[in-house]
């Protein structure tokens, strides 16, 4: 961690104290002295992507491949936090790929995700961001990103449905021209 990362975090636990003290808390109880250090470490940490570049994760692991079938790497677990409420929404992703002449390497599907997730987000913007990402970056005849997720801000707060989960979908190249692709994907992610 940097120094000028410490300034942040220490400004960011100022901006935490004050907050438990107009929700009617004492910031000096013993509870709660270390509370808004690492209440602001922890969002920092959350926030991570805003600090990461998603375009040189995306080119650090490129290999010759001369195989032209889809690629998927599905399940990757996500944690995000809703731009609305600052609440965390969390789910799965799945990440699919036609390659052209080359490939990536796996992990870095999943660490593309977390650098999207890892920032105020909404659930469509998060999966197009990686399709885009991956369609500009990767050699590719096509991409597809599934995402399913719970919001909490829909649980534990204002509408309260506890079983509700949202799925989003976004897609270029070959799965947005044929259909039986893109049913091929979604039917290797439920299985
Ligand atoms: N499309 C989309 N909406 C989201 C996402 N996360 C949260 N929201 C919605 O953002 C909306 C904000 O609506 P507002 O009416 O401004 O806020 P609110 O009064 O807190 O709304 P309620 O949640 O209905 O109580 C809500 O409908 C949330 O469900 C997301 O990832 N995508
Ligand atoms: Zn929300």
């Amino acid at each position: 961690m940097t120094n000028q990362d410490e300034k942040i975090i220490s400004e960011i636990a100022g901006h935490y104290r004050e907050i438990l003290k107009l929700i009617g808390e004492n910031p000096d109880r013993e509870g709660l002295q270390k509370t808004p250090l690492r209440a602001a470490k922890a969002i920092y940490d959350i926030t991570a992507g805003y600090r990461q570049n998603p375009d040189k994760i995306a080119t650090q692991a490129i290999f010759e491949h001369d195989g032209s079938r889809i690629v998927i790497v599905k399940d990757i677990e996500f944690y995000s936090m809703c731009e609305h409420h600052i609440l965390p929404f969390f789910g799965k992703i799945a990440v699919g790929y036609i390659p052209k002449g080359k490939m990536i390497g796996l992990s870095k599907l999943a660490r593309i995700v977390d650098c999207y997730a890892r920032r105020l987000q909404v659930q469509e913007r998060l999966t197009s961001q990686i399709c885009k990402l991956l369609t500009t970056s990767l050699p590719n005849e096509g991409v597809i990103v599934a995402c399913e997720a719970g919001h909490l801000c829909m649980k534990m707060r204002g509408v309260e449905k506890q079983e509700s989960t949202t799925v989003t979908f976004d897609y270029s190249g070959k799965f947005v021209e044929d259909y039986n692709i893109r049913s091929e994907f979604l039917s290797l992610i439920k299985s």
